[in-house]
């Protein structure tokens, strides 16, 4: 198959992480005969260094005519949080998900056996915990009108939602209880907001169409406790833009590692593919990120495009890695490894590795050493 696949490395850990993912997309397209094209576009903290523009016009341009793009991280201090900065690095990527009509993210949790003795959650609680969260990527909170008072004193930030927006994106979630174990679950805080009010009243109507799936609700408050005490309850999440964004970042802690969590943002043109973490500026130049979120990220980015082996192909070989603790510091305390050199390992697993498959007992990793 051939695709243009655009690459936004954007800032801190960014580009590090990013850069494996490609070499691990690189090695997928040489091992099953497909042919990807990479092109690099300026986005975030980097794109307003040298242009002042967040999301410059060209890099707009690159996503709008390739088939996927691979999202790095954006965002950095010296904008972030900055009264004199007159644009900053996250609205380049509010703006392209905006742009690109990406208003799903996806954005699934798993524990990975290996990792379970060292979460701090307790074992028997996560073991198994399996579950994705369709967050709202384009509407609420975060894109709706804001302000700040002349005198400094007062702030707003206002939420809207449509029954449009709720329903195209609890369409997708409906499906995929569907496919899966047919439970869904609606965060909100209906108790409380308007907007959730509609959500579960939209939702709520539109259950009628998917007469399999159990729709159940829980106040996002109660969410983020449940989420901790017990994960198995959950199977497929809807939220909105907000909910979700803070609930994955405390569902990443079942997972192991916020640098483990990748995402799909996908609308009805285009998709995008990004880890769920951000920029991670303290780490930035010192191989210690975690470049999994990233290279499963380019794992889902095959997904969607039907190349199932190819995607499992990676899974697979980012099973090995932490099989074997060829990993970097958040998952590997002792004996860690770098960003780099855990994408040097991905890179050949899936190069010379014959059968990639860690069931198999008799994993053969050639001429493979471990450095
Ligand atoms: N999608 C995006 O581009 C996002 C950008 N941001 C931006 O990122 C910057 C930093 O924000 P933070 O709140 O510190 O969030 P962050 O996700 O960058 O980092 C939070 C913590 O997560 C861990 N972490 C994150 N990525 C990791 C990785 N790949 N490997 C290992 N550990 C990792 C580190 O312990 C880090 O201190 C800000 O400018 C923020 O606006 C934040 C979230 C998402
Ligand atoms: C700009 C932010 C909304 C990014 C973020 O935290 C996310 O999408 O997870
Ligand atoms: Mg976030």
């Amino acid at each position: 198959m051939k695709l243009k696949i655009a690459i936004l490395p954007g800032d801190g850990i960014g580009p590090e992480i990013t850069q494996q993912s490609v070499k691990v997309l690189k090695a997928v397209a040489d091992r099953f005969d497909h042919q990807f094209e990479f092109e690099e576009a300026l986005v975030g903290a980097a794109a307003i260094d040298l242009l002042e523009n967040p999301l410059p016009d060209a890099t707009l341009e690159l996503c709008e005519k390739s088939d996927a793009v691979l999202f790095g991280a954006i965002g950095d201090p010296k904008y972030d949080n900055n009264p004199e900065a007159k644009v900053r690095p996250e609205q380049g990527l509010l703006k392209l998900r905006k742009e690109l009509g990406l208003f799903a993210n996806i954005r699934p949790v798993k524990a990975f056996d290996k990792l379970i003795d060292q979460s701090p959650l307790r074992p028997e609680r996560i073991q198994g915990a399996d579950m994705v969260i369709y967050r709202e990527l384009t509407g609420g909170i975060y894109f709706g009108d804001k302000s700040t008072a002349e005198d400094g004193q007062s702030a707003t930030d206002v939420c809207t939602y449509s029954v449009e927006e709720i329903e195209r994106m609890a369409h997708l979630a409906f499906k995929a209880a569907q496919q899966r174990s047919k439970k869904l679950t609606l965060v909100d805080k209906a108790n409380v907001l308007e907007t959730s009010r509609l959500w579960r009243k939209t939702v709520t109507a539109l259950a009628e169409k998917y007469p399999d799936v159990k729709l159940d609700f829980l106040y996002v408050d109660n969410a983020a406790m449940q989420m901790i005490l017990d994960p198995k309850q959950f199977d497929v999440i809807l939220t909105e833009n907000m909910f979700g964004d803070i609930l994955s970042d405390e569902a990443s802690v079942i997972g192991g590692s916020i640098g483990l969590l990748a995402s799909a943002s996908v609308g009805d043109k285009n998709a995008l593919f990004e880890p769920i973490h951000g920029s991670y500026p303290q780490a930035a130049h010192k191989g210690i990120a975690n470049p999994l979120a990233s290279v499963l990220s380019a794992a889902m980015l095959l997904d969607h495009f039907d190349l199932t082996e190819e995607a499992e192909a990676i899974r697979h070989a980012v099973e090995v890695s932490i099989q074997l603790n060829v990993c970097t510091q958040d998952i590997n305390k002792d004996n860690h490894y770098s960003t780099e050199k855990v994408g040097d390992f991905l890179e050949s697993l899936i190069s010379e590795v014959d059968n990639i498959n860690i069931n198999n007992e008799n994993l053969n990793l050639g001429q493979m050493t471990i450095i």
